[in-house]
């Protein structure tokens, strides 16, 4: 996919450029991208900030959370790339944070903890995401939203209901960042078949939880041959990669540095395709009809000066991976209705 290596790519050129190139750059070909970053002073919020800072695309950064961003702001702020960096507390500082941004990214919520199921993380999450979405179409309207915030399945419907609610929906604009699943899916490829990772890619579609996240190992790139077993072991090991990561971290909360590298590569695969790049494409969990009768799914898009320019259909899917598809739809539906009827039906 597009931007594979862009953030590697981000920060050796961020530590090789003189700073007269990046001025000289950004004033004469880039377009003006305000990016905000809501929980900025969070787990992933923090590197994500970085990673946006190392990014030339970005001219104006805008770090937001209930506390804790001045200072994370004022840190990030003496790093010489060209972004402009101010941090926001608190909510009566959110419509400054969020007015004129072109991109916005929601890592604002709690992660899980060992037992828990990113369901879990539902009554606390949807509430906040219901009040960013609710400040984005005040402020913002126009923006690209990518949502880390879990349960993602429900929290993109939640989302879209609020824009719907407030007359600025654009399906188009929304997007569930399922990147990391994309990351760790070649990333244990790579390890399982001894491939160079750099040249290793596997779409993952569906949702972002559990049996919802469904790899194609069959459309991987390069084309390997894997055993039931292996096949097995790699699709188990992709679905359950966050468990994983909260388990090691034993109570200190979830994946937050691979995520913030997965949610740079996404938001700039974003900015590309706004500022005309062609031919940006990535799988994301958007509003989509690939899967007749799941309104919301996670498939390759194309990116462009709108948003999203095209969803792009499944491609044959192996007999294990068409059983997986039909497995996860029960669930998924689940979290999207959890997701919508939390806007709409009243207590
Ligand atoms: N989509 C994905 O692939 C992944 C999603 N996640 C999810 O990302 C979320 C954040 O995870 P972490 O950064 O590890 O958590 P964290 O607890 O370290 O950081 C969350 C931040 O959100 C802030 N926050 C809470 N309420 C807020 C509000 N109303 N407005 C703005 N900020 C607010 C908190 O103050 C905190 O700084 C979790 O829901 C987690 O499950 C985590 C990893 C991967
Ligand atoms: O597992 C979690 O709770 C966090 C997450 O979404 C991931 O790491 O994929």
């Amino acid at each position: 996919m597009a931007a594979r290596f862009a953030a590697a790519g981000l920060l050796k050129r961020a530590l090789s450029s003189a700073p007269q190139q990046q001025v000289r750059c950004m004033s004469s070909q880039t377009p003006k991208r305000k990016v905000a970053v809501l929980g900025a002073a969070g787990g992933i919020g923090q590197p994500l900030g970085l990673l946006m800072k190392l990014n030339p695309l970005v001219t104006d950064l805008s770090l937001y959370d209930i506390a804790g961003t001045p200072g994370v702001a004022s840190d990030l702020s003496h790093i010489n790339t060209g972004a402009n960096v101010e941090g926001f507390a608190g909510e009566q500082e959110l419509a400054k944070a969020l007015k004129g941004c072109d991109l916005v990214i929601i890592p604002a919520g709690v992660p899980r903890k060992p037992g828990m199921t990113r369901d879990d993380l539902f009554n606390i999450n949807a509430g906040i995401v219901k009040s960013l979405a609710s400040a984005i179409a005040e402020h913002c309207p126009g923006a690209l939203v990518n949502m880390i915030s879990n349960p993602v399945n429900s929290t993109v419907p939640i989302a879209a209901e609020i824009f719907k609610q407030k007359g600025t929906y654009d399906p188009k604009r929304l997007f569930g960042v399922t990147t990391l699943d994309v990351v760790r899916a070649r990333t244990f490829l790579a390890h399982k078949k001894g491939l160079n990772v750099k040249d290793v890619d596997v779409p993952v579609v569906g949702g972002h939880a559990g049996i919802t996240i469904l790899p194609l190992f069959s459309q991987a790139t390069p084309k390997v041959d894997l055993s039931d077993e292996e096949l097995e072991a790699l699709t188990k090991r992709t679905q359950d990669g966050g468990t994983e990561v909260v388990q090691a971290k034993a109570g200190k909360g979830s994946a937050t540095l691979s995520m913030a590298y997965a949610g740079a590569l996404f938001a700039e695969s974003c900015l590309k395709g706004l500022n005309g790049a062609p031919d940006i494409v990535e799988c994301s969990y958007v509003a989509s009809t690939v899967v007749p009768g799941l309104p919301y799914f996670s498939s390759k898009v194309r990116l462009g000066p709108n948003g999203i320019e095209e969803i792009l259909g499944l491609g044959s899917l192996s007999d294990y991976e068409q059983k997986g598809l039909e497995g996860l739809k029960s669930e998924l539906m689940s979290s999207i209705e959890k997701g919508v009827n939390f806007v709409n039906v009243k207590a």
